[in-house]
């Protein structure tokens, strides 16, 4: 469907213009131009609301809000990292519980003197994750704040029932898929001053989750399933709390890759294990499979459930940091 139209202000932007100096409407016309349209898109940007064709008989819902200072910094990356990052973290909800993603929303709020560029390359990134998984942008909301501001919605199907969080049972086996500790090894980094190791950096700047993990999971029997976006010690007590069970992670199981060793090193001789069970922001999945599944490629098994409650590691209560909390 047609979109308001405007002149495209990539077209001729100005180095430095910033939004004040485009304007909303131009600025929404130039943010849609990005968002190509799936084929089930009824209605895209441009109306009151978007409308979308449903193929399964249920929608699958979810919504992340990011606040510059809080979850990203314009210094520590780049927009298109911020709008790849913006999009994995709303989509890997989805793919947490066995769907696919097929249509998000973006609401923004950001300062009137920000560059016009950096939106627009946000807006970019934001796109071009989204391509990974075949869905569209068909909405969102442009307003002024004090910072920038990303409010996501992501609308998904699941083809097979959703894996929720409470389905674990004892006897079941704990698995992760996808890169875990990398981010918060990237931001450890960041966060002393420094830019490498490179790997490291890039991964907390912009996540690769396993997309396809999450749908192969729920093919494969997964009887819970959760994302990391906080901590994995912390998501495994969701999935336990949330299942009445107690799961016990092996830390020998837990891989930690090279680079996470050189900086555990490097900030004094802290464990680097430490990155990998309390880090956020990579999206690796968590589930729990029956003990006789198969299970799918790129799933490795990294602990066990039993009666009980609570989360331990190699059989004992693990003190200190779980994972991130805002309050
Ligand atoms: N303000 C709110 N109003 C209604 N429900 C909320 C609100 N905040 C969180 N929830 C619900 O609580 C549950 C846990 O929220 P949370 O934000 O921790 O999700 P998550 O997937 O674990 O983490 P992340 O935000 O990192 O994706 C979700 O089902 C979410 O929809
Ligand atoms: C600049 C900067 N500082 C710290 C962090 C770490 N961090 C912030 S929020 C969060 C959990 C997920 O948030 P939510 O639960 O709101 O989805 C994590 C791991 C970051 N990403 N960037
Ligand atoms: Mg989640």
């Amino acid at each position: 469907m047609a979109t308001d139209q405007h002149p495209d202000p990539a077209a001729a932007l100005e180095p430095g213009a910033t939004l004040g100096d485009i304007g909303e409407f131009a600025l929404i016309s130039a943010l849609t131009q990005r968002f190509p349209q799936g084929e089930q898109v009824l209605i895209g940007p441009g109306d009151d609301a978007a409308v979308l064709r449903v193929r399964t008989g249920h929608v699958v819902v979810s919504t992340d809000l990011m606040v510059e200072g809080r979850h990203f910094r314009r210094d520590w990356a780049s927009a298109a990292d911020v709008g790849h990052r913006a999009a994995a973290q709303n989509i890997s909800d989805i793919n947490a519980m066995g769907g696919t993603a097929t249509s998000l929303t973006i609401g923004i709020a950001a300062p009137v003197d920000l560059e016009a560029q950096w939106l627009l390359d946000f807006a970019q990134g934001f796109a071009d994750e989204c391509a990974l998984v075949g869905a569209s942008v068909v909405g969102g909301d442009l307003t002024r704040g004090d910072q920038v501001v990303v409010a996501v919605t992501v609308l998904g199907a699941c083809t097979v029932a959703p894996v929720v969080r409470s389905g674990a049972g004892p006897g079941d086996v704990l698995a992760v898929a996808g890169r875990q500790g990398w981010a918060a090894g990237g931001l450890a980094v960041l966060g002393r001053g420094f830019r490498s190791p490179r790997v490291l950096v890039e991964a907390y700047r912009r996540p690769e989750p396993p997309y396809a993990a999450g749908p192969a999971a729920a093919d494969a029997g997964a009887t819970s399933m959760i994302d990391v976006s906080d901590g994995l010690l912390s998501e495994v007590a969701h999935l336990a709390t949330a299942s009445g069970v107690r799961i016990d992670v092996r830390s020998a199981d837990l891989e930690v890759p090279e680079p996470l060793h050189a900086v555990a090193a490097a900030l004094g001789g802290v464990d680097p294990v430490g990155f990998v069970l309390s880090g956020g922001d990579d999206h690796a999945l968590l589930a729990t499979f029956p003990a006789d599944a198969d299970l799918p490629e790129g799933w490795a098994v990294i602990g066990s459930v039993a009666e009980g409650e609570g989360v331990t590691v190699d059989g004992a209560v693990r003190t200190g940091d779980t994972g991130w909390t805002h309050f």
